[in-house]
């Protein structure tokens, strides 16, 4: 029996559209056909590949408009938001067009005269490809960029929250003239799919964006059939307000970090840690300038917070704020929502927690919601550990003039990405990635083609 995901707005509950989910068998049938179109496609040279990547980012920006709309309907997220990640998806096209032309390889001196070695680059194969809800854009272009710069097929998997974001892409990556079996679009269970990827003999990676939960069992599987794994997980954010900090732009900067996506990022500020001499100005600041966001239907031109993806998202957002609440956090701006909506799931007002203690939730968990606590430090080194204390090692940010504890702060923070005065810091030419249960491998920058890639070294002999 065909079966169909039922794409909704987060922001109304109203259904877009019904996707047909593949079958198990279709699934299995868009593998095979990504590997036997793997040779041919890795055998077109890097030029034409780069030339193929440039035709789809002009064609994606042609659509942005249409594309910006329907991800905003099927995501929830402002329309001045999924304009920006259409431009956001297109410069790692854009990014690795060039990249694909600049695979070099080296050769060795070799330790006699009748010896010669070469090393080159090839394509690691088939790549599948699992992506998140919050960014249906950017995070598969992120990956099938490079992945086909590289000379790889790629079969991707969206999240069932946002398919139509994905699907629309893949369609003009065929328009742009990438053969239909070099990059393919299935739809279905994230685990039954997962399965299916991580079991195929024909599969050789696995790039995964999304929970940590889930990527640690992508990792598990993988090793079935030993396939590289490239894995974009989970975070929890630090902010650092030192006590020399510009407080004004701190505010504005950990507004932007928390707030876009309504706080739905891996990315996004987590816990703000602020010295004890500033944090009444920057509480009182924070919350002042939090209290001011439009909240409503990310179709509404002047939105800046638009809803959370799904009632479980809700839920959890929800139970970290009342278990802050209920251990002592005060309330300096926002906890107005309907714990009992059943759609349209908004938090009126964005929220702003203060006097957290760590022993809250929302100190341990990521947040993925409108809610920022706020704590205080004495000591740099104790902002440090605080920061440091957990699994994750995504995103750090902190905010000094003092160039001393700058570079301090940046040398003891374990995170894979740093926003030293800088609460935006992604771009495709910068190696996007987290230690810890945040992930393995990086995207965007020279290092984000390198998971796409084998090195062989040739050695000819008999001179
Ligand atoms: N590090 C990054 O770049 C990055 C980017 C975006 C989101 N994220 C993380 O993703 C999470 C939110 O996204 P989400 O709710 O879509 O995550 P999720 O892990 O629930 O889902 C991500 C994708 O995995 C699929 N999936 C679900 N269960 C699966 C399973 N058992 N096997 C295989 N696939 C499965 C889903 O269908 C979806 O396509 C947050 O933790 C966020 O931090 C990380
Ligand atoms: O949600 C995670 C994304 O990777 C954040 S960003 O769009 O890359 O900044």
């Amino acid at each position: 029996m065909t079966e169909y995901i039922s794409v909704k707005n987060p922001a109304t509950g109203e259904l877009i559209e019904e996707v047909k989910t593949n079958t198990n068998e279709e699934v299995e049938q868009a593998i095979l056909r990504s590997h036997e179109s793997f040779k041919a496609w890795s055998s077109v040279n890097a030029h034409e590949r780069s030339r193929l990547l440039q035709s789809w980012s002009r064609l994606i920006q042609e659509n942005k408009e249409e594309i910006a709309k329907v991800m905003t309907l099927e995501s929830g997220k402002p329309i001045k938001e999924s304009l920006g990640e259409v431009d956001y998806a297109t410069s790692y096209i854009d990014w690795y067009a060039e990249e694909a032309k600049r695979l070099y390889g080296r050769t060795i001196p070799a330790n006699t005269e009748t010896k010669r070695i070469i090393i080159t680059r090839q394509a690691v194969g088939p790549v599948a490809a699992i992506t998140p809800w919050n960014f249906p854009a950017a995070m598969m272009t992120r990956k099938a960029a490079p992945a086909l710069a590289a000379g790889c097929t790629f079969v991707v998997k969206p999240a069932a929250e946002t398919p139509l974001t994905t699907i629309k892409l893949i369609e003009l990556a065929h328009k742009a003239g990438i053969p239909e079996n070099v990059v393919q679009c299935v739809n279905g269970s994230g685990k039954t799919i997962g399965d299916i990827f991580t079991s195929s003999p024909y599969i050789r990676k696995i790039t995964f964006t999304g929970s940590t939960p889930v990527g640690k069992s992508l990792i598990t599987k993988s090793a079935n059939t030993v396939q590289h794994v490239s894995m974009e997980l989970g975070g929890h954010a630090p902010v650092i307000v030192a006590a020399d900090a510009d407080i004004d732009f701190a505010v504005t900067q950990t507004i932007a970090s928390k707030f876009r996506n309504a706080g739905q990022t891996c990315i996004c500020a987590n816990r703000v840690l602020v010295h004890e001499s500033v944090v009444d100005e920057f509480s009182q600041k924070l919350a002042s300038a939090v209290s001011r966001l439009k909240v409503g239907n990310g179709l509404h031109e002047d939105i800046d917070v638009g809803p959370v993806i799904n009632k479980n998202g809700f839920n959890k957002v929800v139970s970290q704020l009342e278990d802050a609440v209920n251990k002592g956090a005060e309330v300096l701006a926002g906890n107005e929502f309907d714990a009992n909506q059943e759609k349209g799931y908004f938090f009126i007002h964005p929220t702003v927690l203060k006097d957290v203690k760590e022993d809250m939730n929302i100190m341990q968990e990521e947040t993925f919601g409108p809610v920022i606590p706020i704590t205080t430090f004495t000591e740099l080194d104790e902002a440090i550990k605080i920061a440091n204390s957990t699994p994750f090692g995504l995103a750090s940010y902190f905010f000094t003039n003092d160039y001393r504890t700058g570079v301090y702060l940046n040398e003891n923070l374990d995170f894979g990405i740093v926003g030293w005065n800088d609460g935006a810091p992604s771009a495709a030419h910068a190696p996007f990635g987290g230690m810890k249960e945040s992930g393995i491998g990086r995207e965007g920058g020279s290092e984000g083609i390198e998971p796409y890639l084998e090195t062989k070294y040739l050695s000819i002999g008999n001179l």
